[in-house]
């Protein structure tokens, strides 16, 4: 296995001790009605009540013993270098479809007066075209009436750093994203990889520059032997296979990729919002995919082949062959109540985040599910979740674990 102490990940539930976050910002405020759909935003979020509830979350953390990192300061860290700043800027501008030349010089010259800090933030906010007066220089598009008010869109669910990529052993998958308003969030991570020192040369499973989406709230390292990832709304399986046969291909210790086949739909976007691991043989579910639920297995094969089977057992019979595990306990989001399971769900109630083995965080309005979790012996620890939760995603999907403690 490959040694890097910086990426360390085989399982869901160890200790953990390094985490990637991203406190919301006024990204958030750059969100207006006529745009939350294609934003992938249900209701316009309160940026300060946004900030305490995120602030709340990263203090569980810290007091757990893990160490927080934030987006924003590892990105100041590399946007020192003129030439990686220069070339972010450019990627940032080319794939955020800067109409024009000119707009183009009018950007170079507004952030060139920014500090790292600040033009990793405002890469973030989105830039308005009323920030940006002078365009010289001036084109057909430049002239023509266009009400739309951003020559940068904002990128506000940054905040959910488990989707853009995602840590599987001492590697990462840089990710895919399958909508255009979070593609451009893999080019933040992309420089991580490619320019932080404490990150380059992380080896990939997956890249940024292939066809098929992957969205890291359907990737879970259930064992040092079992991923599971969703098909999904947001995964294609031809990534599923292609992360599989990457990563059985190297000295990773992974035998098996267990494809669930989920429904694709807006509620259950990723796996892990219907499914996540908290203990060693137990994980919360939505009642509402277990009936169609198909689940395949792809399994390393000798000569680099992979084997890939239906599983016809019902789940609960999946993760035991495959986890080797005498039982296993699924506990029912909104605890069996149809309607309490419905309403949990649409706010995160099965995404939890697990911070060592049987002790996990969640959103604290969920109470029904976090009482049935605590029921089985789970500790739950609990914060605000008026505004967060408006963005569609819990404390899992909120969280990049970038170092857990083997189990
Ligand atoms: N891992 C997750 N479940 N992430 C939730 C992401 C929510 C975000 N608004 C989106 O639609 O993409």
């Amino acid at each position: 296995m490959e040694n890097n102490n910086y990426i360390h990940v085989y399982n869901e539930i160890g200790q953990l001790k390094s985490v990637l976050l991203h406190c919301p910002g006024e990204e958030i405020e750059n969100i207006v009605p006529d745009y939350l759909s294609r934003l992938l935003f249900d209701e316009i979020c309160f940026l300060k009540q946004a900030i305490v509830e995120h602030n709340q979350f990263a203090n569980i953390l810290k007091t757990e013993g893990v160490e927080v990192l934030y987006l924003t300061d590892l990105m100041a860290d590399i946007l020192g270098a003129p030439d990686v700043r220069q070339k972010f800027l450019e990627n940032l501008m080319d794939e955020g479809k800067v109409p024009t030349e000119g707009v183009r010089e009018a950007l170079r010259e507004f952030f060139s007066l920014l500090t790292p800090l600040e033009m990793a933030k405002k890469a973030i906010t989105g830039v308005r075209k009323d920030e940006v007066k002078e365009i010289n220089n001036k084109h057909l598009a430049d002239l023509v009436k266009n009400p739309y008010p951003f020559y940068l869109d904002p990128i506000p669910n940054l905040y959910f750093q488990r989707d853009p990529f995602a840590t599987i052993g001492s590697g990462v998958t840089l990710n895919v994203m399958s909508s255009v308003t979070r593609n451009r969030e893999t080019l933040f991570a992309k420089y991580l990889f490619d320019h932080h020192p404490r990150f380059k040369n992380i080896r990939r499973w997956y890249n940024r520059n292939k066809t098929h989406p992957i969205e890291g709230g359907d990737e879970l390292v259930l064992s040092p032997k079992v991923i599971a990832i969703g098909v999904s709304d947001r995964t294609d399986p031809v990534a599923v296979e292609m992360v599989a046969r990457n990563v059985f291909e190297s000295d990773e210790s992974f035998e098996v990729v267990l494809a669930f086949d989920i429904p694709k739909t807006r509620a259950f976007m990723h796996l892990d919002t219907v499914f996540t691991m908290i203990d060693y043989d137990k994980f919360t579910i939505y009642p509402g995919i277990e009936m169609p639920l198909d689940v395949y297995s792809l399994r390393k094969g000798s000569n680099n082949n992979i084997n890939i089977s239906y599983e016809a057992e019902d789940l609960s019979s999946i993760l035991k062959k495959y986890l080797r595990l005498p039982s296993v306990d699924l506990i029912r989001c909104g605890n069996n109540d149809v309607i309490a399971a419905g309403r949990e769900q649409w706010s995160d109630g099965s995404n939890t985040l697990a911070i060592s083995p049987g002790k996990v965080v969640c959103y604290n309005r969920n109470y029904v599910t976090n009482e049935a979790l605590r029921k089985v012996g789970i500790e739950v620890l609990e914060f605000d979740s008026y505004e967060l939760s408006r963005g569609r995603g819990g404390p899992r999907c909120m969280s990049m674990p970038l170092v857990r403690a083997d189990i």
